[in-house]
């Protein structure tokens, strides 16, 4: 038997193939065609990476679950056919929505829910008579392979407004014009339905392959690390920096722009910052952050003090739209600039987890690093120093991983 999880992150997708009990079995990954975001792409990436995972392993598929970047979504007709582009995840266009209470992870600019408003009151009328199903990005890669469009999961429902404590949508988002559009929603690694027959065929996967509800990214490299006592924590070093603590309280605090998933009966409480791997990206290549990394001498402050993201707007751990980039004064030597970008990003960490502490989240017994910012040791080396907290080894570094004990049943709401 295999269980594949698949991760839609922000700059490329990768899946993951295991073993009943957690052994890797095969691996792939396959960038976007281009940097604009388009579910004929995604779905175009899906079936690559179905095609990269070696048959005899596809055979064996017994269940696949998907995780995609959180509050990234899709307006769709009845047949589950997209009418409008994707509004990623840092698309801040439709502001806070003032209906949202203030405490709501929607009563954010960058939210699932300030999309379905801006959608609400832009699209010409012959669009929005069309429109029929609000569906996050891994809810409707999912749909591809079930067929049973309009269900999500309560991670990335989260951003909508579903009320995780609850397990429901509030009155008054049910009450909103938008109500129709809205999901159903249920666990993350869920069963939805069997694979669909003509995609099991195509693939020489078994009919009886079941997909799962899936997460969000943030989530599936929680679940990657193998962390799993309270005070456990992973931050995610992919395009943007993201917290994750596991909590035996939920916290929720707007002005931070922090919020907490459910994971069965605990809390993942954190926040998502855009700054993080796309600035890195933005400057330098991956084999010139690998070998200027290795020149940077980590005992030795920078003493440089930025606040790296590529266009205003922020969303933890300051949640501010309009928070201008700080990357000034910049040396001539690639190797400073670097070290003060590495640098600066572990502060903003640092004050992330100490806004989490701030508000009783408890103390970060240890910390594990997931995404492509994982494997510099420099920057490790850098974080550990500022942040003063003990880095444990993830069971995997890839949030497809995480997915793929997710589709196991090895983790989530139920674990077997
Ligand atoms: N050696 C490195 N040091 C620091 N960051 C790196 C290194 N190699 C890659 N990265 C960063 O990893 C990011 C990609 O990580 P990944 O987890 O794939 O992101 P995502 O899924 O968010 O697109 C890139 O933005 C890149 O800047
Ligand atoms: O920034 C992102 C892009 O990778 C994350 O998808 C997202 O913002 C994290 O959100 P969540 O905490 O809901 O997983």
């Amino acid at each position: 038997m295999a269980y594949l999880g698949i991760d839609f992150g922000t700059s490329g997708a990768r899946a993951i193939a295991i073993e009943p009990q957690g052994s890797v079995l095969a691996e792939c990954r396959c960038a976007y065609a281009s940097n604009n975001a388009s579910a004929q792409d995604w779905e175009h990436t899906l079936w690559a990476l179905l095609d990269q995972i070696p048959q005899t392993i596809r055979q064996r598929l017994q269940a696949i679950a998907i995780d995609g970047t959180s509050a990234t979504v899709l307006l769709c007709d009845r047949n589950n056919a997209p009418i409008t582009e994707p509004l990623l995840y840092n698309d801040s266009r439709g502001g806070a929505p003032t209906v949202a209470p203030v405490d709501s992870p929607a009563h954010s600019a960058t939210s699932s829910l300030a999309k379905a408003l801006w959608w609400h009151t832009h699209l010409p009328d012959h669009r929005l008579h069309q429109a029929h199903y609000l569906v996050h990005q891994a809810d409707w890669l999912s749909s591809l392979l079930h067929g049973k469009p309009g269900i999500s999961d309560y991670n990335n429902a989260l951003k909508l407004g579903y009320d995780p404590q609850a397990l429901a949508y509030p009155q008054w988002l049910a009450a909103l014009d938008i109500a129709p559009w809205l999901p159903a929603v249920i666990a993350p690694g869920t069963e939805i339905a069997p694979i669909q027959p003509a995609i099991a065929q195509k693939f020489a996967i078994p009919n009886q392959c079941i997909i799962k509800t899936g997460t969000t990214d943030s989530i599936a490299a929680f679940l990657a690390s193998g962390a799993s006592a309270t005070g456990e924590a992973v931050t995610s070093l992919g395009s943007t920096l993201v917290l994750k603590l596991l909590s035996s309280v939920p916290i929720n605090d707007a002005k931070s722009g922090i919020y907490s998933h459910r994971l069965g009966n605990q809390w993942l409480v954190g926040g998502a910052s855009n700054t993080g791997g796309a600035v890195l990206s933005y400057f330098f290549s991956s084999d010139e952050l690998h070998s200027l990394s290795q020149r940077i001498d980590p005992a030795q402050p920078s003493h440089l003090d930025y606040y790296p993201l590529l266009t205003p707007g922020e969303r933890f751990p300051i949640n501010d739209a309009e928070l201008s980039p700080r990357m000034t004064p910049r040396p001539e030597n690639s190797v400073e600039f670097l070290h003060g970008l590495l640098e600066s990003m572990a502060h903003i960490e640092a004050m992330g987890y100490q806004k989490l502490m701030d508000l009783g989240s408890g103390a970060v017994h240890r910390l594990y690093t997931a995404g492509g910012g994982a494997q510099n040791q420099v920057w490790q080396t850098i974080r550990h120093n500022i942040l003063g907290i003990p880095m444990g080894a993830a069971l995997h570094t890839e949030a497809a991983y995480g997915t793929a004990r997710l589709a196991a049943g090895l983790v989530g709401s139920n674990p077997q």
